[in-house]
C-alpha cells in the first residue's frame, strides 16, 4: 500500500478504534562501486577521454588488488587517471581493505601529490625497492615498445621506479604511437637529465661525438626564468637525433658520458602499452 492510501484509510476510520501505522520508509543504502568504463560520462575533451580510457583499462586489467602491495605511480597528464582509478578502488568496500594497505611510490613531486590527493598511502622507494607494478605515461612509443619519456622532466625517477617494478605498464593517448621508430612524432629531442655543472660538456659531446642535430638546455619559459631544475636538482638537455634506428645503442652511448644522470630512452622496460583513442576505445600493445 502506498503512503497516500494509509492517510486515506486513517481518515475513513476516524472515531473507530483502529490504529493505522505509518509505514517506515528507509532509504536504500547505496554502496559505492568502481564505475564501469562503458558507463562513464564523457569528459569535456576527446583527448582527455582517450587518456582516461587508457588509464582505467590499464589499471583494471593489470592491477591485482588482492596480491599487489607496492604500486608505482608515474608523472604527466595521463597518469592522473591511473591515480584516480586507484582512488576509486580504495572507496569500494570490496577492495578497500587491500587498497588501503597499498604503498604507492612516486616518480616526482606531481605524482606524490596525485597519490596523496587520491587518499592513497605514499611511500619512498628507499623503503620499498621492489615494486609489484608501475604505471606511467610516455612521449613516444616505437613498434618494439621502446619509449621516449621525460617530456615532463621527471625521467630519472621515472626510470628508477619503472625498472624497479616487476611489471611496467604504459598509458598514453594514441598520438604517442610512432608508426615505427622513435623520433617521428616526438620532435623535441631525447630528454637527458644532467648534473648542472656538466651541461656544457655533455651538450658539446652530444653534438660532436653523437652528431645530434641540436641540443637545447630546457628552459622554464613563463613559469621560471632560466633552465628547468628537476626534482633531483638537475638540468634537462633535449637532444635531437632525428629518427632513432637503434635506441639501445644511443642510450648506452649517452649514458656513458660523465655528467649524464639518465636518458629519456626507456629500453626493454615496458611490458604493455595502452593507447586510448579519441572515441574512447583502447588498443593494447604487448611485447
Ligand atoms: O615522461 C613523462 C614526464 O617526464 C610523462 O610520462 C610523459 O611526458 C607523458 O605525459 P602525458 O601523459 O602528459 O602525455
Amino acid at each position: 500500500m502506498v503512503h497516500r492510501e494509509y492517510h486515506k484509510l486513517a481518515s475513513l476510520c476516524k472515531g473507530v478504534r483502529y490504529t493505522v501505522r505509518q509505514p517506515v520508509f528507509r532509504p536504500r543504502r547505496m554502496c559505492y562501486s568502481v564505475p564501469k568504463i562503458e558507463e562513464l560520462a564523457p569528459l569535456g575533451s576527446v583527448i582527455e577521454n582517450a587518456k582516461r580510457a587508457a588509464a582505467y583499462r590499464a589499471v583494471d586489467e593489470n592491477l591485482d588488488v588482492f596480491s599487489h602491495k607496492v604500486i608505482g605511480v608515474g608523472s604527466g597528464s595521463t597518469v592522473v587517471y591511473v591515480a584516480e582509478r586507484l582512488g576509486q578502488y580504495l572507496k569500494d568496500a570490496r577492495f578497500k581493505d587491500y587498497v588501503s594497505k597499498f604503498t604507492c611510490i612516486a616518480t616526482g613531486f606531481q605524482s606524490q601529490q596525485l597519490i596523496i590527493d587520491n587518499g592513497l598511502n605514499y611511500g619512498v622507494i628507499e623503503q620499498n625497492p621492489n615494486i609489484d607494478i608501475a604505471f606511467d605515461g610516455a612521449d613516444e612509443v616505437d613498434h618494439q615498445l621502446q619509449l621516449i619519456k621525460g617530456g615532463g622532466a621527471c625521467l630519472f625517477q621515472e626510470k628508477l621506479v619503472s625498472t624497479s617494478a616487476e611489471k611496467f605498464i604504459v598509458v598514453a593517448d594514441s598520438s604517442k604511437r610512432s608508426p615505427k621508430l622513435l623520433g617521428v612524432n616526438w620532435r623535441q629531442g631525447v630528454p637527458i637529465e644532467v648534473a648542472p655543472p656538466a651541461y656544457v660538456k655533455v651538450k658539446n659531446e652530444l653534438l660532436s661525438q653523437l652528431n645530434a642535430a641540436s641540443v637545447v638546455l630546457r628552459q622554464g619559459g613563463k613559469a621560471k626564468a632560466g633552465p628547468i631544475v628537476t626534482d633531483n636538482n638537475n638540468f634537462i638537455l633535449d637532444a635531437d637525433f632525428g629518427q632513432i634506428e637503434n635506441p639501445k645503442e644511443l642510450h648506452d652511448k649517452i649514458k656513458a658520458m660523465v655528467g649524464v644522470v639518465e636518458t629519456g630512452l626507456f629500453i626493454d622496460n615496458a611490458a604493455k602499452v595502452y593507447f586510448g583513442n579519441s572515441d574512447g576505445t583502447v588498443e593494447v600493445m604487448v611485447k
